[in-house]
């Protein structure tokens, strides 16, 4: 019996909790998840500013200054990014000023130098409209006090920007889960290997440890075993130091199937044996002191979609993130899809937008033994169980296969 989709993902959701703390250094804070919510203990900017290269000046004083009608100033004062002034502005006066340098006191705003002429400390303005708006006021972005980043966000490169400006030069993220990936197959080979009769090369792990880091993990690349239970056995127990332990291959029924067998040899609880999605139906998911063991087929499409649907999520949660799917979207065939579906299918597809919203193709190769259209896709249609097949036009769904931190 199959499991359905969404039973197999509540079961290993449930099973599964955030990971514990771990602090790090901010330049290795990318994509990591917030642990702490940040505070502010200053107001940002720290102080008034200049955001030209000019003059400091009483806005007032220079309103109606226009080159037929200029305002001429003395200049009092000259201050760069990372000085502190040392005259106020009084009437008359101005400070050369630039950009990022603190406003003199009395200073209401500044003139880009463009609009100036300087001659023997005198200072012409010739154009002075607007003069009020140039200034960047101190905590016009952050006051002290303020919760800048919520725990639970992920750290971007514009995240990671404002963590420097706070001064946290450490942070408390969740750590990382480790994922082991064994490939199981007496006919795979690894990558570098001249292939010899009957073999193939090892992509799934090279796949799947990609997928991983894409969810945030961290993937521990074990040996490849051949379908030998004895020999899948011991390589489990040894990847069990890890917080999940997939394998690819000898998920189904086969004689060389033998992923179940090993799991009853270490007394791991089978949780499903297979699920209700084509590419994709044999995975099983097992449990042993509350640790994951997901097995997925062998097959390169049906193992990436298995990950996709079930172990994606599951690291998601495990990493702290908010939003554990992907987003999705409506959108309308633009070719036809002429297999009629029984269990929940999952199409590579590329869409895109156009005038009357968005399209979507089905690639054209989608074979679960293949990956060229894994490469390009840049979404999964999804077709609901017992579709017949799809005329072009129709309304479907597709999930992006971009990352959904900036979408909901
Ligand atoms: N009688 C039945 N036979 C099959 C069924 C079924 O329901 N009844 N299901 C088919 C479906 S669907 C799939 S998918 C496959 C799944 O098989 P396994 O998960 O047991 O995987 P294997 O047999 O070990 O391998 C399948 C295929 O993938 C190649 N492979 C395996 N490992 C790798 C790797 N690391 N890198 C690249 N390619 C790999 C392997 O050589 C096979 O060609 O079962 C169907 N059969
Ligand atoms: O279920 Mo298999 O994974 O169709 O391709």
């Amino acid at each position: 019996m199959s499991e359905k989709l969404e039973v197999a993902q509540a079961r290993l959701l449930n099973l599964v909790q955030c990971m514990p703390k771990e602090t790090v250094g901010l330049s290795e804070s990318w994509r990591r998840i917030l642990a702490e919510t940040v505070l502010s203990d200053m107001d940002f900017p720290p102080f008034d500013r200049s955001p030209l290269d000019g003059y400091a000046l009483i806005a007032k004083e220079v309103t109606d200054a226009l080159s037929d009608n200029p305002v001429i100033l003395r200049q009092v004062d000259y201050v760069c990014a990372g000085d502190t002034p040392h005259n106020n502005i009084t009437p008359g006066t101005a400070c050369r000023i630039m950009t990022g340098a603190p406003l003199p006191l009395g200073a209401t705003g500044v003139v880009r130098i463009e609009d100036t002429i300087s001659d023997g400390g005198m200072i012409t303005i010739l154009d002075g409209r607007g003069t009020e708006k140039n200034i960047c006021f101190k905590g016009e972005e952050i006051v002290s006090g303020e919760e800048v980043i919520p725990a639970g966000t992920m750290i971007n490169a514009g995240v990671i920007g404002m963590l420097a400006v706070l001064g946290k030069a450490h942070i408390c993220v969740f750590r990382k889960p480790q994922v082991a990936i064994i490939a199981t197959g007496s006919e795979i080979i690894p990558a570098d290997l001249r292939l010899t009769p009957g073999k193939i090369r090892n992509s799934n792990s090279y796949m799947i440890g990609a997928q991983v880091m894409d969810a945030g993990g961290e993937s521990v690349f074990m040996s490849n075993v051949q379908d030998d239970a004895d020999e899948i056995a011991h390589m489990l127990e040894q990847a069990s130091a890890c917080d999940i332990v997939i394998t690819t291959g000898g998920a189904s029924v086969g004689d060389c199937d033998l992923i179940g067998e090993a799991y009853k040899k270490l007394g791991i609880e089978l949780l499903f044996g297979r699920v209700s999605i084509k590419p994709g139906m044999p995975v099983m998911a097992g449990q042993r002191n509350g640790k994951l063991y997901l097995g997925l087929s062998g097959n390169p499409a049906s193992a990436a979609i298995s990950f996709e649907q079930l172990a994606r999520p599951v690291l998601m949660k495990m990493c702290g993130h908010k939003t554990w799917w992907r987003p999705r979207i409506k959108a309308i065939l633009a070719i036809p899809f002429n297999k009629s579906t029984k269990a929940k299918r999952f199409v590579w597809s590329r869409c895109w937008q156009t005038d009357n919203g968005i399209l979507v193709e089905p690639l054209h190769l989608q074979s679960n033994g293949m990956l060229k259209s894994a490469m390009v896709a840049n979404s999964l249609i999804v077709i609901p169980e017992n579709t017949p097949p799809l005329p072009r036009g129709s309304k479907v769904e597709a999930i992006l296969l971009v990352n959904a931190y900036n979408w909901v």
